[in-house]
């Protein structure tokens, strides 16, 4: 907001300031659903119907999809062919953005590929959307890939979701069936404590009930379009956290100058704040705000900033400036649940790398629950393989810093990465600090080496050495960055 626009603002009766910024942010949603339920179908309809279709692509659309539908429809899913291209690349993290708007809201929609093994895609989308979209096909019915999404999207928080009963065409516009499928969907819904749902009988291919009505051939139905669901549904409000930002870089351009740089994952700040670096727990004030080339008065979450403190303190990358007043959980174990990613799924108590934010900390793991995807209900186990979806304990080496995944998305999620192969295992959500480390070998007193690999191959072999793996870890390195470790502990 501008200056002028500030102080236009501040004179206008404070009425419904709501509306004024309900309007202006725009709601995410994340598709999900089986391999041909529809869904690029669904999405290039929602683009066309609302004009987000560009003349040009509208125009090859018609060209390109002329002969391959025999309802003489254009082929909608061809829109989504360049996502296709981008999929292709392999990319780690596989989730397609598109936007669309309508004349009172605008919309984000996270597309993701519907097969098994792209289960952590969907988990990815769904980590920031207000709301999830899962297509069933009229004729199939629930599946168990629909258990799954719907579990993994209300474990990552959404709490409105949209039952789209697609290609409701192919059953003659059927509301027994349709009724059959909300109703089985609904007792899915309540293990998983979602209350707000909306049920839709839609034909995504010939446009009945996703941008227009379907009533003249689904007269029974009564209820909203998809998008006249999609304007009403709630955007999250804002993280309930207190002020946040996780260090990504300290900048240290000059003698006289040493700012924080990182994006705030919570709450705001404002000069003269007060703020505790964490773990260290050494307390400021805040100094200055800048970005690019501002001085703020104030940042909120989202924001890139650099904060300037008004003391010399310890922070470094990976680090946590938070509110004094309003801090993050810090400590060794942690409860938290999360989704098996890779074939060896999570071996139990296997040393692996946490990621959250900038920080990367080794991590222990240990299994307590599994979820059962065919009833829903949660069950011991002691391994998770791929693609399961488990509850487990968390032991640190070192000082963890989180809030619950409830409270803050941002700084209550992580991915957990498998030191020897570098692969992503694992997409989690912390859901409370745990106060003791459930018998795992939280790590004080373990003596970290970072050795040449045929040194360390050689160290290791030994017999003292080979006794004692569980206090000693040693890190493979060239010898290169060997020698630069040794340097800079001399110099
Ligand atoms: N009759 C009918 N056919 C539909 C409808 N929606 C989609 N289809 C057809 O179903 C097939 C699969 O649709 P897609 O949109 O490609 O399905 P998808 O879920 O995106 O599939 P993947 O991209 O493989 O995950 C296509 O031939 C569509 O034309 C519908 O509402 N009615």
């Amino acid at each position: 907001m501008t200056a002028s626009a500030t102080a236009l603002a501040n004179e206008l009766p404070q009425a419904e300031p709501v509306f004024v910024g309900r309007d202006l942010r725009p709601l995410r949603l994340i598709t999900c659903g089986s391999v041909d339920d529809g869904k690029s179908t669904l999405i290039g309809r929602l683009l066309w119907d609302t004009k987000a279709v560009k003349e040009d692509q509208a125009a090859t659309l018609r060209r390109d999809s002329g002969k391959q539908n025999d309802l003489g429809l254009p082929d909608f899913a061809l829109l989504l062919d360049g996502l296709q291209a981008e999929r292709e690349q392999g990319i780690t993290i596989d989730v397609a953005y598109r936007y669309f708007a309508t004349d009172k809201r605008s919309f984000i929609v996270a597309d993701t590929p519907g097969h098994e093994q792209y289960t952590r895609n969907m988990a990815t989308g769904a980590s920031t959307a207000d709301l999830a979209v899962l297509l069933v096909d009229a004729r199939a019915g629930i599946l168990e890939q629909t258990r799954r999404h719907a579990t993994i999207a209300s474990l990552m928080g959404i709490k409105q979701f949209v039952l789209a009963v697609n290609k409701i065409d192919l059953t003659d516009y059927n509301k027994a069936g349709f009724d059959a499928i909300v109703h089985e969907f609904k007792e899915i819904a309540l293990t998983l404590g979602v209350r707000q749902i909306t049920a839709i009988p839609m034909s995504a291919l010939k446009g009945e009930n996703v941008v227009y009505s379907g009533r003249a051939s689904m007269p029974w139905y009564d209820g909203p379009t998809l998008v006249e669901t999609l304007e009403k549904a709630t955007v999250r409000s804002a993280q309930s956290t207190g002020f946040r930002l996780p260090v990504q870089r300290v900048s240290r351009p000059g003698e006289s100058f040493r700012g924080y740089q990182g994006t705030v994952a919570g709450g705001s700040v404002k000069p003269g704040d007060s703020v505790a670096i964490l773990p260290s727990g050494a307390v400021a004030n805040v100094k200055q705000i800048v970005t690019f080339d501002l001085v703020r008065n104030a940042a909120v979450a989202g924001d890139a900033i650099t904060l300037v403190l008004d003391r010399q303190v310890d922070v470094s990358r990976g680090d946590m400036i938070v509110a004094l007043d309003n801090e993050p959980q810090i400590g060794l174990a942690f409860d938290a649940q999360l989704v098996a990613l890779q074939p060896d799924g999570i071996v139990p108590n296997k040393r692996y790398w946490l990621k959250s934010g900038s920080r990367r900390q080794r991590v222990q793991v240990k299994p307590v629950q599994k979820l059962d995807l065919k009833n829903g209900k949660w069950g011991p186990t002691e391994d998770l393989p791929m693609n399961s979806i488990g509850k487990v304990h968390l032991a640190f080496d070192e000082k963890a810093v989180f809030d619950a995944y409830e409270q803050n998305r941002s700084t209550g999620a992580f991915i957990l990465i498998d030191p020897d192969t570098n692969n992503t295992v694992a997409g989690g959500m912390i859901t409370a600090k745990r106060s003791d480390v459930d018998g795992l070998n939280a790590g004080e007193g373990r003596v970290l080496l970072s050795l040449p690999a045929d040194l360390a191959d050689q160290l290791m072999a030994t017999e003292l050495l080979a006794s004692r793996r569980d206090e000693v870890e040693m890190r493979r390195v060239t010898t290169a960055a060997a020698r630069d470790l040794l340097d800079g502990i001399e110099g």
